[in-house]
């Protein structure tokens, strides 16, 4: 490549290279893979070895890769946050070691850990008090996060006594769990709202939300990988690890201290597989040399130490053709299109489908009929199509355009602005959107109702049974004419008809929840049933007293008053009530076990070492009276950990008496 082709291609993959950091340290919706990238910042970086005099201080090669941003207080680091040269190859490994021996000699130790797939967190602690928490950032300074972090349970927020010193900073990895990811996801697909491709874009994007309460709700875990004191404490990391283990912080197990580099490698090999097992994602190794006075003699570079190195396991990627594209409808209208693959073995399963998520990832993969796909699969994620092979493109192919009608029912698709899905608005005709609802109010989790599963809600529907919720509870009106379907056992209608007049027993919360208003899943259900009482209250309620309610926020409190506005949604809500569904929420009956609380209001806010709800119960059961909101009526905030810090702002205001779980029970006469 000439000098001035370099130069040009240097400039291209910079930019290029930034964008992509910005989509993956900001927006946390990175568009290519990791492996994408680093094959672009190789490519760079080897541009930059052969023209040195193109290095721009700048450049991509040269800084770590995040950003501060605006939302967030800036803190300067009083050690700078680096990145980790990483490979993904072994040779590299070994050159990694050969470099070391010649710089220090044959003398010294490995540490391996796991590199956790989440983001890095620095805390400064002052007297045993977690005082800062700060993201990386760009490496130089970092938002100030502490509220949000004071959230996660595994990092003390307190230490309890111990030989710690004053003053000190640790780092560690703050990422979430397979398992929460897969709940919270699945969450926000049934709420209508977009999912995070992985547990470490969902984490770096809980940890910049604005609102701590939210990032209370989706657990978080850490742990800490790096000691920073003013004075040397000890001569060696490994050293350090135990030390910070024992004064509280939660450091993994699984580090190992290697002699040499076979014994690097052979870890490394290990947990090719192991990694699967285990409940969190990690994307490779870390191998650090273990004792300070060498790594010290060793260094850094611009942007990384000498004496670390990630290495990192490739995503198991294959290659495919695209057979065609679907579009699926679901109950809340939003249509999502699926590629249909060549079936293809891949970690351990056939793919046969991937997500293409929205139209625009058509767009950004640029899809074209019969293309040949890289498809990739990393831990639990649903398989997707990373980038397209161009070189085996068809010649004339044409691109795949979005579909702009309902595949189903025709109805033209809409976008609401800021949202990438499409719908079909069509909701009182278009079939799956239909299905949907009615198998969504029947589900497990919402009515519950035995002996009708979703497969008899599509026969039911298809044989012109039911259309509506409501016409779910006139079936019974229509034994006789079941009777003489196929496959239909008097024995199995008799019980499907049995488990819907007993789903009418089913609490006012499951019913709001089971009409499928948008964005009021489970949780939200709940909070207004209990807060509004009747269907009535909360039909009647505006976007005002809807929006201040505790945790309901402007777009929930917009999709409840657009849902009620609609005359066939009042017009299903009637029939349901007069066929005698719950709309009232219950007053529980408590029996009192005195009345040590009568005529005092309390508030529960923060994390206890009892359930808040067992709390609310014991106020409750001595005649106390559980309040929503902080106002000059609250006689009580009783506070634990991770509480918000609007309320204990706004409680203070107040002058409000703050009071722990044990002074409760110390009201009670317990302790
Ligand atoms: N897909 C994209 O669009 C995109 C964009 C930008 C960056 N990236 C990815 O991010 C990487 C660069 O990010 P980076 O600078 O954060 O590097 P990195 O994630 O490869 O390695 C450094 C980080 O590893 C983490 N880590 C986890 N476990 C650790 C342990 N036990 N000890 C020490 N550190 C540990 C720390 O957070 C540390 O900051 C690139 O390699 C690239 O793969 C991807
Ligand atoms: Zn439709």
């Amino acid at each position: 490549m000439s000098f001035e082709e370099a130069k040009k291609r240097i400039a291209a993959l910079s930019a290029e290279l930034k964008e992509h950091s910005y989509r993956y340290y900001v927006l946390a919706m990175p568009s290519i893979s990791d492996f994408e990238f680093d094959k672009l910042l190789e490519e760079l970086v080897a541009l930059e070895t052969q023209y040195p005099e193109l290095i721009d201080p700048d450049s991509p090669t040269q800084n770590v890769g995040g950003f501060i941003t605006k939302e967030f207080q800036t803190v300067k680091h009083r050690w700078p946050m680096l990145s980790l040269g990483n490979t993904y190859n072994e040779q590299e490994l070994v050159d990694f070691d050969q470099r070391i021996k010649k710089a220090i000699g044959d003398n010294f130790e490995y540490v391996c850990e796991l590199k956790f797939d989440g983001l890095s967190m620095s805390l400064t602690y002052d007297k045993g008090h977690l005082v800062r928490a700060v993201t990386r950032g760009d490496g130089t300074q970092g938002d100030e996060v502490t509220t949000n972090v004071k959230t996660i349970r595994s990092i003390p927020k307190r230490l309890h006594e111990g030989d710690y010193p004053d003053d000190f900073e640790i780092r560690g990895e703050v990422f979430m769990h397979l398992k929460a990811f897969d709940r919270l996801n699945e969450e926000r697909i049934e709420n209508g709202e977009p999912p995070y491709a992985n547990p470490r874009n969902f984490a770096s994007g809980t940890i910049k939300l604005q609102d701590s309460a939210e990032v209370a709700k989706r657990p978080l875990d850490s742990f800490m990988y790096f000691l920073y004191t003013e004075r040397r404490l000890f001569s060696t990391h490994w050293e350090s690890l135990q030390a910070v283990k024992s004064w509280g912080f939660p450091v993994n197990s699984e580090s190992r201290l290697c002699g040499n580099i076979e014994e690097v490698l052979k870890f490394i090999g290990d947990w090719e597989s192991k990694r699967f097992d285990l409940s969190y994602d990690i994307d490779g190794i870390v191998i650090k040399v273990n004792s300070y006075a060498q790594q010290e003699e060793l260094g850094f570079t611009a942007k990384s130490p000498r004496w670390a190195i990630a290495y990192k396991y490739k995503a198991q990627q294959v290659e495919t053709e695209l057979q065609s594209v679907s579009y699926q409808v679901g109950r809340t209208g939003a249509v999502t299109p699926v590629a249909n693959l060549k079936p293809i073995f891949l970690a351990g399963t056939t793919v046969k489908r991937a997500t293409l998520h929205n139209a625009n990832e058509i767009i950004r993969l640029d899809l074209h009929e019969g293309d040949w796909v890289y498809v990739e699969k990393g831990g639990e994620i649903i398989p997707k199509i990373i980038s397209v092979n161009l070189e085996k493109r068809k010649p004339g192919a044409a691109p795949i355009k979005y579909i702009t009608n309902c595949p189903v029912c025709g109805t033209a698709l809409e976008r609401k602005e800021g949202e990438a899905a499409f719908y079909c608005p069509n909701d009182e005709g278009c079939a799956p959107q239909i299905v949907g609802k009615m198998q969504h109010f029947t589900g497990r989790k919402v009515m519950n109702i035995d002996g009708l599963g979703d497969e008899t809600i599509e026969t039911l529907y298809e044989k012109g049974f039911i259309c509506h919720i409501s016409d779910i509870y006139d079936l019974h009106t229509k034994a006789d004419q079941l009777k003489t379907m196929e496959r239909f056992g008097e024995k199995s209608i008799n019980n499907m008809l049995d488990g819907i007049e007993k789903s009418k027993q089913q609490p006012f919360e499951k019913v709001l929840f089971g009409l499928g208003i948008r964005y009021v899943g489970a949780t939200v259900a709940k909070k207004l049933a209990m807060y509004f009482k009747t269907i009535d209250a909360l039909m009647a309620a505006s976007f005002d007293e809807l929006n201040a309610v505790e945790e309901i926020g402007e777009r929930i409190a917009k999709s409840v008053i657009e849902y009620f506005t609609d005359p066939q949604h009042r017009a299903e809500i009637e029939k349901l009530q007069a066929q005698g569904l719950q709309f009232t929420a219950e007053e529980k009956e408590v029996v009192l076990a005195s009345d040590k609380l009568s005529g005092k209001t309390f508030i529960i806010s923060g994390t206890f070492a009892k359930s808040r709800d067992e709390l609310k119960d014991i106020i409750e059961q001595n005649g106390g009276k559980i309040l929503s909101s902080i106002s000059a009526k609250l006689d009580y905030l009783v506070a634990g950990d991770n509480m918000g810090p609007a309320k204990l702002e706004k409680a203070t205001k107040l002058n409000i008496p703050i009071i722990s779980d044990e002074e409760l029970m110390g009201m009670l006469g317990h302790d």
